[in-house]
């Protein structure tokens, strides 16, 4: 550090001691009371502490930025000295006679042989990552020469060859063809699953360009350099992912939007020609960036930036100058043409490729749609005790996601994971717990209050009690770690007795009974204050706006020194980003799905069929006869969309003496338990249900889910469809809309769902079931009604049109046998807006 930097660094010391004495002076005695704003003496010197601090801060910063320019000028001139012949040397000294200043190209020129030589390591940006090259990773080659790249020799030949370093010359057409630009598509098309970090080779190339985007920036050279860099970068980035991941691929691409210059709007000149092709190439190529392998938790945005729409440039525009403009670029026909061939060309080659896919996949499937991974939990570091009691309930390998989550969680790593429904996340989430108990445990001496060391959230009491049940599976042999739940419909006192009496190190609970807790049993947060690892199942439910609240007061509560895990087969990108509200900046993000692979199970066939709402009870009545005619073990889940219409459901096909279970609110607690447990159990039955059971239960072997209307959004579909083809296994799909709310089918189109049409129903089979439908109470076919109003009413896209909503709200009334509709509370009609909807009425 120069002298100068050790000057400033010692005045601000000098500064803040000089506050700080001051006013410990003042805070002895002798000063006034109170101080100027009011402020007490604690306030006052708060203050000025806290103004000291941010001085020093600044200086600093001056001196870092001084530090920067320095290094920065004495590079150039390094690099201008050993450029030239002795004879011709330019001098980087103006005061020297033959001084000359080098060219924003030789500039360039300069910068990219000094980053690329070794020890160039000076020059790494700290944030771009590791610098060495692994021993173990092979170094990107380039795919047409199987050499390694030479990055700057590549970039600086391709750019030269046509008009020696002129770098504005974008007339000569790019240098790799259109085959070139074919294999590497393949090759990029053709992986899958490969999930290792990308090679450090590419990964300093980019930092290369990285750091030369910088550059730039101050230098002013801009957007027709960084366009062309990019197109390289292309280059690597294709054949550097030939061995790599898509989802490193799709990290890059979203990154490139800092870098992407390429957005045209306003034509200007034809020397831009090849950029514009270039941005019509991205709308079929997978677009890379620069530095997008550096950060995780960026990660969220990649949808932001698909499409042309979001190719926006990032990068600011006082640091490009003039350069920093949006142009638009005519395209020479010629240029158009050869694209033309090219995306043909890419078509064909797609199609080829994914076929070739489809039949590996084919021959692979077993290996592919299972859940297991290759390593056993004998061979991780987990307690011995619970991989005996692993292996007593018939675990030996890990599942995929177990063996992507473990190790992060057991280094204390905050993660959020996302990994398809029925693939084993439990143990994903509770081996961790239980070894941070165990660490807890072993370094704490005897305490006076029984510290909680895992709280473990979920949505729902059923889901809580088998998240508790597969804990105690895996802590048989381990004496003295208890788990308790909490969950609503028991009685508080129960509650709090079983806690006194019988402490334990691990909870697992509902939101709205822990927050009761919290906040009406003083001495239940003095508990929470040992707290080592919060978890989140179903995370993305849980930070949903229905328990958002709960989720921030509870968080509030806990000691921040903790580690967080977030888990759930949807991880959404708003809920990426709330997801901050738990877990630290620098989590882990954990995807065993894929980017832009399928969230559901392809052995899971799905299907939808679409008819009016007064047809679905019969429509699920043929299905179900159908499927237990085929299917001797069958075991179906039926979700409707409220509680009542669960209710009215139930009620009518036990009555045509149909195999039928229910769950949902608005039974007892006990209830459901006791049914839950024996739908787990059975087998040829047939549960009827509400959303309560669309998350994270595990009832094994359900051959077949069905979704009367429409479910709340993409999510729920997929977590009730979730319920069967658990642990690799096959099951089917079936969703039931009515005409108006196949809307919903645009939110599911990449998923595999086929329509099927109506199936013939038979006509004895409606008489009988309009008899059955006589006998059921009118009070649960209003309460049905008023629920489907409530539901339906409060979907975005159905309620903004009131009185088609009470049209369709009518005619099912007039389906399940009520003559009129019923009466709404004036007030209830007021708040959902109906209250002067024709076909509303109210009640008086
Ligand atoms: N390592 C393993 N080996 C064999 N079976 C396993 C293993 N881990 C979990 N399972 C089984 O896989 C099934 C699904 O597990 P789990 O309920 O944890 O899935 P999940 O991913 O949490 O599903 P959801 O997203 O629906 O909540 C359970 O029956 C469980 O016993």
């Amino acid at each position: 550090m120069n002298s100068s930097s050790i000057l400033l660094r010692k005045r601000s010391k000098l500064l803040s001691s000089f506050l700080h004495n001051l006013i410990f002076i003042r805070s002895m005695g002798g000063g006034p009371r109170t101080f100027p704003g009011g402020l007490n003496k604690w306030q006052w010197k708060r203050l000025h502490e806290k103004k000291a601090r941010e001085k020093e801060n600044k200086l600093l910063d001056q001196e870092k930025q001084l530090y920067q320019a320095r290094i920065r000028s004495q590079i150039r001139a390094k690099l201008a000295g050993s450029e030239k012949p002795i004879s011709g040397r330019r001098q980087s000294d103006p005061n020297q006679p033959n001084y000359s200043p080098l060219s924003p190209q030789e500039h360039i020129k300069a910068l990219a042989d000094r980053f690329m030589k070794e020890g160039a390591e000076d020059l790494w940006n700290e944030a771009d990552g590791p610098i060495k090259t692994p021993p173990h990773q092979p170094s990107v080659r380039s795919r047409l020469t199987d050499e390694p790249i030479d990055l700057p020799k590549l970039f600086l030949d391709n750019r030269g060859k046509a008009n020696s370093m002129n770098l504005n010359d974008r007339s000569k057409p790019r240098n790799y063809s259109t085959d070139a630009r074919s294999q590497m598509w393949s090759k990029f098309n053709s992986t899958s699953t490969c999930r290792s970090p990308i090679s450090t080779d590419f990964g300093n190339h980019l930092k290369f360009m990285n750091y030369l985007a910088g550059t730039l920036g101050e230098m002013r050279l801009g957007i027709d350099f960084m366009g062309h860099c990019e197109s390289r970068i292309s280059l690597y980035s294709n054949d550097g992912i030939k061995c790599r991941n898509y989802s490193v691929d799709t990290r890059i691409k979203k990154r490139s939007s800092r870098f992407n210059f390429r957005r045209n709007e306003s034509s200007e000149s034809e020397d831009d020609s090849e950029l514009e092709s270039e941005v019509d190439g991205n709308e079929r190529w997978p677009r890379f960036g620069l530095g997008g392998i550096t950060s995780l938790d960026d990660s969220n945005d990649e949808e932001e930036i698909r499409g042309r729409d979001n190719a926006k440039r990032m990068m600011s525009s006082a640091a490009l100058g003039k350069h920093d403009k949006r142009i638009t670029k005519r395209v020479p026909l010629k240029c158009l043409e050869e694209e033309d061939d090219l995306s043909q060309h890419v078509e064909v080659i797609r199609k080829e490729v994914s076929k070739r896919s489809l039949t590996e996949n084919v021959g692979e499937r077993g290996d592919e749609e299972s859940i297991l991974s290759q390593r056993r939990f004998d061979e991780c570091n987990i307690s011995h005790l619970t991989v005996k009691a692993l292996h007593a309930a018939g675990y030996v390998q890990m599942t995929r996601v177990q063996e992507a989550t473990l190790s992060a969680c057991l280094e204390g790593k905050d993660a959020l994971v996302k990994a398809k429904t029925g693939t084993g996340k439990s143990a994903a989430f509770l081996l961790p717990a239980i070894e941070t108990v165990l660490k807890a445990s072993s370094g704490n001496s005897v305490q006076r209050v029984s510290p909680i060391y895992v709280l473990i959230l979920c949505p729902t009491r059923e889901l809580a009690s088998q998240i508790a049940a597969e804990a105690n599976v895996l802590l048989k042999y381990h004496d003295g770690i208890g788990v308790q739940t909490l969950v609503g419909g028991t009685r508080f006192k129960v509650d709090q007795r079983r806690l006194e009496s019988d402490p334990c190190q691990i909870i697992v609970a509902t939101p709205g009974r822990l927050l009761d807790h919290i906040e009406n049993k003083s001495g239940f947060s003095v508990h929470l204050m040992g707290l080592k690892m919060l978890i989140l199942d179903e995370a993305d439910h849980l930070l949903d706006l229905g328990f958002r609240k709960d989720m921030e007061k509870i968080v509030d509560c806990l000691p921040r020194q903790r580690q967080s895990l977030l888990l759930s087969a949807t991880l959404p990108k708003e809920v990426r980003r709330i997801s901050q509200l738990v877990l630290k900046r620098e989590h882990l993000y954990i995807d065993t799905v894929g980017m832009g692979c399928l969230e559901t199970h392809a052995k899971v066939m799905q299907s939808y069929l679409v008819a009016p709402h007064g047809l679905h009870l019969q429509i699920v009545y043929n299905i179900l006869k159908n499927h237990i005619s085929q299917v001797l073990d069958y075991k179906v889940i039926v979700f409707c969309t409220t509680g009542m219409m669960t209710s009215l459901m139930f009620s009518l096909f036990r009555d045509m003496k149909m195999n039928v279970r229910e769950i949902h609110s608005r039974k007892t607690q006990l209830y459901r338990t006791r049914v839950s447990d024996e739908f787990r159990e059975s087998k040829r039955l047939v549960l009827i249900t509400s959303d309560v059971s669309a998350r994270g239960m595990n009832y094994p072997d359900v051959t077949l889910v069905i979704q009367v209307g429409l479910p709340c959004d993409r999510e729920q579909y997929i977590h009730r469809l979730g319920r069967t083809g658990r642990e690799g296994k096959e099951g089917e799909g079936i969703l039931l809309l009515a005409p108006w709310e196949e809307y919903f089918m645009d939110e599911i189109k990449d998923l595999p769902i086929e329509k099927f049409p109506l199936p013939h129903l038979d006509p004895d089979v409606k008489v009988k079931m309009e008899d059955a439908m006589t006998k059921i109470d009118t009070s649960v076919k209003e309460s049905a009604y008023h629920a489907w109003l409530g539901y339906y009413n409060s979907v975005r896209e159905i309620g903004r049109d009131k009185t088609m909503l009470v049209q369709q709200a009518n005619q099912f009334c007039e389906s399940i046998g009520l003559q009129r509709p019923p009466a709404l509370f004036r007030k209830t009609a007021l708040k959902m807006g109906l209250k002067d909807i024709p076909g509303i009425r109210i009640r008086k």
